[in-house]
C-alpha cells in the first residue's frame, strides 16, 4: 500500500535554526575576538575580558542547548531576552574595545537575525529596534559617519524582520505539518479499526487505497489485491446493475451511487454489501472514486428473516378464523386481518388502515338497529380507552352482536396493550372470535338443565332458581306471592293401564292446558313425574279462582290413538309469608297443602295453614314409623259387624285396621291410611289385612260350618288395586287360605273407583273372576257416572255415613240415600248402610229398603274373639 510521504518530512521550527545560529554566532563572534587578539596582539580590558568571558559562556550556553537541552528553560522568553542583553552587552563592550577594528553592527546585525527566531513577534520587533538604537549609538560614540551606519541599521532591521518571518513561515509549516500527520494517525486508526471498507480507486477501478476491513469481509490480503488488483466476483443476481452503477459514477463528474450487492468471498459464500461510492476524480488530492462498503449480510440475513416472519405473521394472521385488528392511541386501525376486513366488509388493509370505530359503525350502521351508530362506537371506544389508561387486558368479553344483521351471533372479545420499548401503552390488539355456535350449544346445554324435555316447562331447577327471585322481588315490593302444588291423581294407573308412552302424552297435553289456563304471567314450572307447580303474583282468592280453572282444564277428557282417559289434579295453594327462611320453605308448605288435598279425596284444591304444617311435620314423622309398623307387628285388625236391617242378624264383618304406635299411641286408619296411601305402604299393609281377613274367616268356617255365608269385607285402596301384582297376591291367598271367595268382600271408595273408571273396570272385573264380592264405599260422595257405574262389577252400594246421620235431620240426605236405594235396585245390588247410631236410622233405613246397617247402635270394631262369639252364638241385634 502506498503510503504517505508525511512521515519522512521534518519540517524545521525556527527554534531549531535558531539554536545552531546561535551556537554558530557565538562561536565566529569568540572566534572572531580570539583571532584579533592573537593576529593584532590586542589587550583586552577588564570589561573586554569579562565580555569574552560572557561570550564564552554563552557560547555553552547555545553547545547544551544544541546538543542536550533542546526544549529546555533555554528557549523561555524571559531566559532569551536575558541572553539577547548579555550578548549585545558583550558585543558593545567588545567593539569600544580600544585597538578594536571591527564594528559591532555585523554582531548586533547577527542577533537581530537570530533571536526573533524565537521570540514572540511584537518582543521580537522591540528588540529588532533596540539592536538598531544600540547600534547607532555606538556608531556615533565611535564616531562612524551616517553614511556609514545607516546601511547597517537598515540591514539590522531587514535581517530581523525576516528572521521573523522566517521563524513564522517554519512555524506555521510545522503546525501545518504536524496537523497533517495527526489527520493521517486518526485515518489510519479510522481505517483500520473500522468495519467498514473504504476504497479509493483509479479510473479503471485500479485499487489505490483500501484498509484492512477488505480483507475482513472478502477475505482477499492486502498482498492479493496489490498484487493481482480486487477480484471482486459480483452475484448475478445484482452484478449487471451495480456495474452499470459504477460505470455512471466514474463518468459523471461529483456523483454519489448507493448499490446493495452480493460479492463472492475468497472461500466461495457470499457477502452482501452495501456500496456508497463518490466521485473525487476531479480531487486533485484524491483523484479517483471513492467507495464506503459495509458488510450488511448480518443485517440482511435478518431482514430476510423478518420478511419470512412478516409474512408468516401474516399468514397466521389471515388464516386465523378470529378477527384480529390493531389500533393506536388515537383509536385509528393500523393492521387488521382478512377475517375482520370482510367482516366490516373491507377490501384490504390499507383500505382499513387509519379508519376509527367511528367510521366503521356508521359503514354498518342499519335502520333497525337497536342502537345508533354513535352509541356503539362509544361503547367500544370506552373498552379501548379503559385497556390503554389501566394497561391491563380486557378479556374474555363475550356479547352478541351490535348490529341488526349480526346479532343472532355471538362474539369472545379480548384486547389487549400494546407497548413500546419503554413499556408506554401505545395501542391496542383485539381479537374477537365468533361463539356463536358454542353459546348456542351452551345455551341449548343452560336451557336444556333449566326445562323438562317432556313438556318443556321450565324444570324444578329453574322453579327454584325463580322462586329465589321472585320471593326477592315480592319482599322488595311487598306484592304477594302464591304457589300452586299440582298433583295429578292416579296417575300411576294411567301409565300402567295404557303404557308409559301414553302417559307422556297425557303429560304433554296437561301441561299445555295448565299453561293455556293461566296467563302469561304466572310461571308454571314440571316439578317432577306428574307434579306441576305455578307460582303467581295472585293473592289466594285469586289463585284459588286459578286453581279451579286449571283443574277444570285438566280433567276434560284427554283422547289419544281412540283411547279416552280423564285425569284429575289434587291442588295445594300456599302463600308466601314471612316465615319462609328459604325458598323450599314455600314449596314445602304448597306441598303440604297437595298432600291434604289427596288427603280428603283428590280432585280437590287445599290453602296451606299454619295447623297443616304441624300436622304434615307429623305425618312425615308418621310415614316413618310406618314403614317399620308391620315387621314389628304393631298393627292389629278389628271387626265391626254389618248387621241384617231385617231380622237383625250378622251377616258379616268389616275388618278395621288398628296401629298400635309405641311413638303415638293408638291411632285410627282414617289417620293413618293417607300416610300409607301416600307413601305407597299401603299396598304391603292392604295385602297384610286380606291375609288376615282370609285367614280368620277360613278358621271361622272351618269351625263354624253353619255359620253360612258370613263375609269379611276388607278396605282396598285405588294404589293397591292399580297394583300389578295385586291380582294375583289376593289370588295367591284366597287359595292358601282356603276361604269361600265369594264371602270375601273388597271394598274400594268410589271417588278412587271414578278417578280412573275404565281401569277400575278393568281390574275389578279380573277379581270378580275369582269369586270375590265388590262394594263400593263411601257411596254418594263421590261423582260416579251412572254409564261407568252400571259397568262396574259391584255387588253393594255402601252409603256414606254422611248422608245416614242426617237421615233425621235433612231432607236432603234422605232423598240421596232413597236415589241410592233406587239406583242399587236398578242395578241389582245390595245395600249397606254406615254410621248407623240410632233407632230412628234403622228405621228410615229399613224403610228406605237398605239391606243392612253398620255402626255403633249395633256394635264398635270387636276383636277376632269377640266377633267369634257373635257368629258361634248366631247372634241377633236388636232393631228397636
Ligand atoms: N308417563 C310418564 N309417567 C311418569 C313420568 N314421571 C312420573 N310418572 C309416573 O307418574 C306416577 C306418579 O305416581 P304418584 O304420584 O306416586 O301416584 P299417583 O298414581 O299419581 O297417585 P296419587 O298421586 O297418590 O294420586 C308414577 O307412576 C310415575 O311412573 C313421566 O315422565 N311420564
Amino acid at each position: 500500500m502506498k503510503e504517505t510521504r508525511l512521515r519522512a518530512i521534518n519540517v524545521l521550527a525556527g527554534s531549531d535554526i535558531f539554536r545552531t545560529a546561535s551556537l554558530l554566532l557565538y562561536a565566529t563572534l569568540l572566534f572572531h575576538v580570539v583571532l584579533l587578539i592573537y593576529a593584532r596582539h590586542l589587550t583586552l580590558s577588564k570589561t573586554g575580558m569579562l565580555a569574552a568571558v560572557l561570550l564564552t559562556a554563552l557560547l555553552m550556553l547555545a553547545f547544551v542547548r544544541h546538543f542536550w537541552l533542546r526544549t529546555a528553560i533555554l528557549l523561555d522568553e524571559k531566559f532569551l531576552l536575558c541572553e539577547v542583553i548579555i550578548a549585545t552587552f558583550a558585543i558593545a563592550i567588545l567593539s569600544t574595545q580600544k585597538s578594536m577594528p571591527a564594528l559591532p553592527m555585523p554582531w548586533l546585525i547577527a542577533i537581530a537575525g537570530v533571536f526573533p527566531l524565537v521570540l514572540r513577534s511584537n518582543i521580537a520587533m522591540v528588540l529588532i529596534a533596540a539592536l538598531a538604537l544600540i547600534g547607532h549609538r555606538i556608531n556615533v560614540h565611535l564616531g562612524v559617519t551616517v553614511g556609514d551606519w545607516l546601511p547597517e541599521l537598515f540591514a539590522t532591521i531587514c535581517i530581523g524582520w525576516l528572521a521573523l518571518l522566517l521563524a513564522k513561515t517554519l512555524n506555521i509549516n510545522r503546525m501545518a505539518l504536524s496537523q497533517a500527520r495527526t489527520n493521517e494517525r486518526r485515518f489510519n486508526a479510522i481505517a483500520r479499526v473500522t468495519r467498514h471498507i473504504f476504497i479509493i480507486t483509479d479510473a479503471d477501478y485500479q485499487i489505490k487505497f483500501a484498509n484492512p476491513a477488505l480483507q475482513e469481509v472478502i477475505g482477499y490480503d492486502q498482498e492479493e489485491i496489490i498484487r493481482d488488483g480486487l477480484r471482486a466476483v459480483l452475484h448475478p443476481d445484482e452484478a449487471e446493475e451495480h456495474k452499470k452503477k459504477l460505470r455512471y459514477l466514474r463518468d459523471t463528474p461529483h456523483s454519489t451511487i448507493f448499490s446493495r450487492h452480493r460479492t463472492q468471498h475468497k472461500d466461495g459464500h457470499w457477502v452482501w454489501l452495501e456500496t456508497r461510492g463518490y466521485n473525487m476524480l476531479h480531487d486533485s488530492a484524491i483523484n479517483g472514486l471513492v467507495f464506503s462498503l459495509e458488510d450488511i449480510t448480518l443485517r440482511k440475513d435478518v431482514e430476510l428473516k423478518l420478511q419470512e416472519e412478516t409474512s408468516l405473521l401474516r399468514a397466521v394472521l389471515d388464516l386465523n378464523p378470529s378477527m384480529i385488528y390493531a389500533k393506536d392511541r388515537d383509536g385509528r386501525f393500523t393492521i387488521s386481518n382478512q377475517v375482520f376486513q370482510k367482516h366490516f366488509g373491507y377490501s384490504s388493509e390499507d383500505e382499513l388502515r387509519g379508519k376509527t370505530v367511528y367510521d366503521i359503525c356508521l359503514k354498518m350502521a342499519n335502520a333497525n338497529d337497536e342502537f345508533s351508530p354513535q352509541e356503539i362506537a362509544d361503547e367500544i371506544q370506552q373498552q379501548d380507552l379503559q385497556v390503554m389508561q389501566t394497561g391491563m387486558p380486557l378479556q374474555d368479553m363475550e356479547m352478541p352482536g351490535f348490529w341488526h344483521s349480526d346479532m343472532h351471533l355471538w362474539f369472545h372479545t379480548s384486547k389487549y396493550p400494546l407497548r413500546d420499548a419503554k413499556g408506554e401503552t401505545i395501542g391496542i390488539l383485539g381479537v374477537t372470535r365468533d361463539i356463536t355456535q358454542r353459546k348456542t350449544t351452551e345455551m341449548q346445554i343452560e336451557y336444556q338443565a333449566m326445562h323438562d324435555m317432556l313438556t318443556d316447562l321450565p324444570n324444578r331447577r329453574y322453579l327454584v332458581k325463580t322462586l329465589g327471585t321472585a320471593i326477592e322481588v315480592s319482599r322488595q315490593r311487598q306484592s304477594s306471592l302464591t304457589m300452586l302444588f299440582c298433583d295429578l291423581d292416579f296417575f300411576k294407573s294411567v301409565n300402567d293401564t295404557h303404557g308409559h308412552d301414553f302417559g307422556d302424552k297425557c303429560l304433554i297435553e296437561i301441561s299445555k292446558r295448565v299453561v293455556s289456563a293461566l296467563p302469561a304471567t304466572d310461571f308454571v314450572a314440571r316439578f317432577g313425574g306428574n307434579e306441576f307447580v305455578i307460582l303467581t303474583n295472585s293473592s289466594l282468592a285469586e289463585a284459588s279462582v286459578k286453581a279451579n280453572a286449571i283443574m277444570q282444564a285438566v280433567s276434560k277428557q284427554l283422547i289419544f290413538e281412540s283411547i279416552a282417559v280423564k285425569i284429575q289434579t289434587s291442588i295445594g295453594i300456599a302463600q308466601l309469608s314471612p316465615d319462609h327462611q328459604v325458598p323450599a320453605d314455600l314449596i314445602r308448605d304448597a306441598d303440604a297443602a297437595m298432600y291434604q288435598a289427596k288427603e280428603r279425596g283428590r280432585n280437590r284444591i287445599e290453602i296451606y295453614d299454619a295447623a297443616l304444617q304441624s300436622k304434615s311435620d307429623k305425618h312425615a314423622r308418621m310415614d316413618v314409623a310406618l314403614r317399620f309398623a308391620l315387621e314389628r307387628n304393631e298393627l292389629s285388625v278389628a271387626y265391626q259387624p254389618k248387621v241384617s236391617l231385617a231380622d237383625g242378624s250378622v251377616k258379616g264383618f268389616e275388618l278395621l285396621l288398628r296401629w298400635n304406635s309405641p311413638e303415638y299411641g293408638m291411632i285410627s286408619p282414617n289417620e293413618f291410611i293417607p300416610i300409607a296411601e301416600t307413601s305407597g305402604m299401603v299396598v304391603p299393609i292392604g295385602m297384610w289385612a286380606m291375609e288376615q281377613a282370609c285367614q280368620q274367616l277360613a278358621t271361622w268356617q272351618a269351625s263354624y260350618p253353619a255359620m253360612g255365608d258370613i263375609t269379611v269385607a276388607v278396605n282396598v285402596s285405588m294404589r293397591q288395586l292399580l297394583h300389578t301384582s295385586f291380582f294375583t297376591q289376593v289370588r295367591d291367598i284366597l287359595n292358601n287360605s282356603g276361604v269361600i271367595p265369594h264371602t270375601i268382600e273388597l271394598e274400594l271408595t268410589e271417588t278412587s273407583a271414578m278417578a280412573n273408571p275404565l281401569q277400575t273396570i278393568e281390574n275389578l272385573s279380573l277379581l270378580k273372576k275369582l269369586g270375590l264380592r265388590l262394594a263400593l264405599d263411601d257411596f254418594g260422595t263421590g261423582y260416579s257416572s251412572l254409564a261407568y257405574l252400571q259397568k262396574l262389577p259391584i255387588d253393594i252400594l255402601k252409603i256414606d255415613k254422611a248422608f245416614v246421620h242426617g237421615l233425621d235431620t235433612r231432607q236432603s240426605d234422605r232423598e240421596i240415600i232413597r236415589l241410592v236405594m233406587a239406583l242399587a235396585q236398578t242395578l241389582n245390588l245390595q245395600t249397606i248402610a254406615e254410621g248407623v247410631e240410632t233407632t230412628g236410622h234403622i228405621h228410615e233405613l229399613k224403610k228406605l229398603g237398605c239391606n243392612l246397617g253398620q255402626g255403633f247402635l249395633f256394635s264398635p270394631p270387636l276383636s277376632a274373639e269377640e266377633a267369634e262369639t257373635l257368629i258361634c252364638s248366631s247372634h241377633q241385634f236388636p232393631l228397636v
